[in-house]
């Protein structure tokens, strides 16, 4: 019979949303008043410093914390409002929290039970996660990859239309990272809406669409991945030239702010490389490099998790 046959029908696709969710501790707000969305057909990366309210905030969305405030839901419903919340919603939330005396395969056949699905999707999700070899193994013996392969190997077996990662790239191998970034664009070019979150910015930088920023609870931003790191970037240029004496002049001449601290280069941030390439044309200057400097998602992420952080301390 082929694969597509034995498998439950994907479920519709619909998104994530987040409005005014709050969860206090005693005093302290792990999330507050969070709003955003994480759309159907896009990988969403959920960025932020250690205890910033990230895995509260999947944890509400799954039904296991209760908000103080707010709502969060999947497609307008909360996930107790779904008969089958298995088919609608996968999460990875601890990878290491499996018997280690139960095999891969007995893991998964135990779950597949609870939700009513077929013991074929167990041998399916197996092959999925590259994990049929070890399907007869003991979890308790499985490196940290090998439990977060089989951590997705779970949340993917109803075939939900939503996945919610949190670290899923945790103890994976370079090899590892791929697989499992090739695995989330995959599942979002067919539909589905994906929330992951990683303390990896060059992996973020390389799987996510959309970025949700947090910061003690906060929303610090939401947009594109492009849009977040071209918005907080200040747009700077690397200009080499055997004449940068006179282009300096010539840059200076237009009102153009530039810092030549580095040596035999300017560092321009009052112009594009359009307008400095058009300067030394007319000046007749020849040029060895004209280079936008693009930040990383790293660099950017760091100066607003800090500036926010300097923020609150001056509230405070
Ligand atoms: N059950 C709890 N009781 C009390 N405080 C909690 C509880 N769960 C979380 N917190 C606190 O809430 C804040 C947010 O924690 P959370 O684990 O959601 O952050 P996170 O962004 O997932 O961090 P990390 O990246 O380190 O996992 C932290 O200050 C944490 O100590």
């Amino acid at each position: 019979m082929p694969v597509a046959e034995s498998r439950p029908a994907p479920a519709p696709a619909v998104g994530i949303r987040a409005q005014g969710l709050t969860k206090r501790y005693g005093g302290i707000a792990a999330v507050h008043d969070l709003s955003f969305t994480a759309n159907p057909g896009v990988v969403t990366g959920f960025l932020g410093p250690n205890g910033a309210g990230k895995s509260t905030a999947m944890r509400m969305l799954l039904g296991l914390t209760r908000p103080t405030q707010g709502t969060i839901t999947i497609g307008g419903r909360h996930i107790t409002g779904f008969d089958d919340p298995v088919r609608t919603v996968g999460a990875l939330l601890d990878a290491r929290a499996v018997h280690p005396r139960r095999t891969a395969a007995d893991h998964l056949l135990a779950f597949a039970q609870t939700a009513g699905l077929g013991k074929k999707r167990v041998g399916e999700v197996l092959d999925l996660v590259g994990l049929t070899d070890a399907a007869a193994r003991r979890t308790g013996g499985f490196s940290l990859g090998m439990h977060q392969r089989l951590g997705i190997a779970t949340a993917l077996l109803g075939d939900p239309g939503v996945l919610v990662l949190d670290e899923p790239l945790n103890g994976l191998d370079p090899g590892g990272i791929r697989w499992m970034r090739t695995l989330m664009r995959d599942l979002a070019a067919q539909g589905r809406t994906i929330l992951f979150s990683s303390h990896l910015m060059s992996e973020m930088e390389l799987t996510a669409d959309d970025l949700v920023v947090i910061g003690q609870g906060r929303l610090l931003a939401e947009s594109t991945l492009e849009e977040f790191v071209q918005a907080q970037t200040t747009q700077t240029v690397t200009v080499r030239s055997p004449a940068l004496d006179e282009l300096a002049s010539a840059l200076s001449r237009a009102g153009i702010t530039f810092d030549r601290a580095a040596g035999p280069s300017l560092q321009v941030t009052g112009a594009d490389a359009a307008t400095i390439g058009k300067i030394a044309a007319t000046e007749g200057l020849a040029l060895g490099e004209l280079a936008p400097v693009r930040e990383s998602l790293e660099d950017v992420f760091l100066r607003l998790t800090h500036d926010a952080a300097e923020h609150e301390s001056r509230a405070a």
